[in-house]
């Protein structure tokens, strides 16, 4: 385990490759019943990841009204798929945190994508943590501090590995700069899942 700035915690190889792969299983049953969508920022561009989420409430974005969270799936109007019990038992063990989490949004990124430096600031509950597990391909992962121009620091995340953001580091910008093509057998065709796991409302 490694602390990085105030509440930022890396667990390298959290997920043994067994549990990565039946976390791949259920994530590809939550992608069967709320397929992933190109979500749009309020700008108008595109985002590079393709998204969905399970849990009560999900996050999404489009033009129209920008960056929150819903009980729907944008594209079908279903609700969301349930939360799986594994990412409830991966909260439970990682967040110290006593309620559970409400959305996970699912990041598919395709060996060329990519995603800008943000904050996670949507959420109503910022005492509680955002739990982020990567499965598949590496990618690089870049941190900074509470303001956008502060100082980053740049590191590897690889398949089963777990970050939580609390603390201090709740709201620290961060972002992915690149997929490490070729680096994981995990997923037949490449690319990369990042499951964030969030408290929403108090
Ligand atoms: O893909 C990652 O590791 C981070 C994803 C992220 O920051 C987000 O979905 O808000
Ligand atoms: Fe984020």
């Amino acid at each position: 385990m490694t602390r990085l700035l105030n509440g930022i915690r890396h667990l390298p190889g959290y997920l043994d490759r067994a549990r990565q792969e039946a976390l791949v299983a259920v994530i590809r049953a939550v992608v069967t019943e709320a397929p992933l969508y190109v979500p749009v920022m309020p700008t108008g561009k595109l985002m590079s990841v393709r998204m969905t989420n399970c849990g009560p409430l999900g996050w999404v974005t489009d033009k129209a009204r920008g960056y929150r969270y819903q009980p729907t799936h944008p594209e079908t109007g279903r609700p969301w798929p349930d939360m799986p019990q594994q990412l409830l038992d991966i909260w439970d063990d990682v967040s110290g945190y006593d309620k559970p989490p409400q959305a996970c949004l699912v990041n598919f990124y395709a060996d060329d994508a990519r995603m800008g430096l943000h904050q996670d600031r949507d959420e109503e509950d910022l005492q509680a943590p955002v739990v982020s597990i990567s499965l598949g391909n590496s990618c690089l992962f870049r941190v900074g501090g509470l303001n956008r121009n502060d100082p980053t620091l740049s590191f590897k995340l690889s398949s089963g590995d777990v970050v939580v953001l609390e603390g201090e580091g709740r709201l620290c910008f961060h972002g992915v700069d690149r997929i490490h093509p070729a680096t994981s057998t995990l997923l037949r065709n490449g690319g990369r899942i990042n499951l964030t796991l969030r408290r929403v409302r108090p």
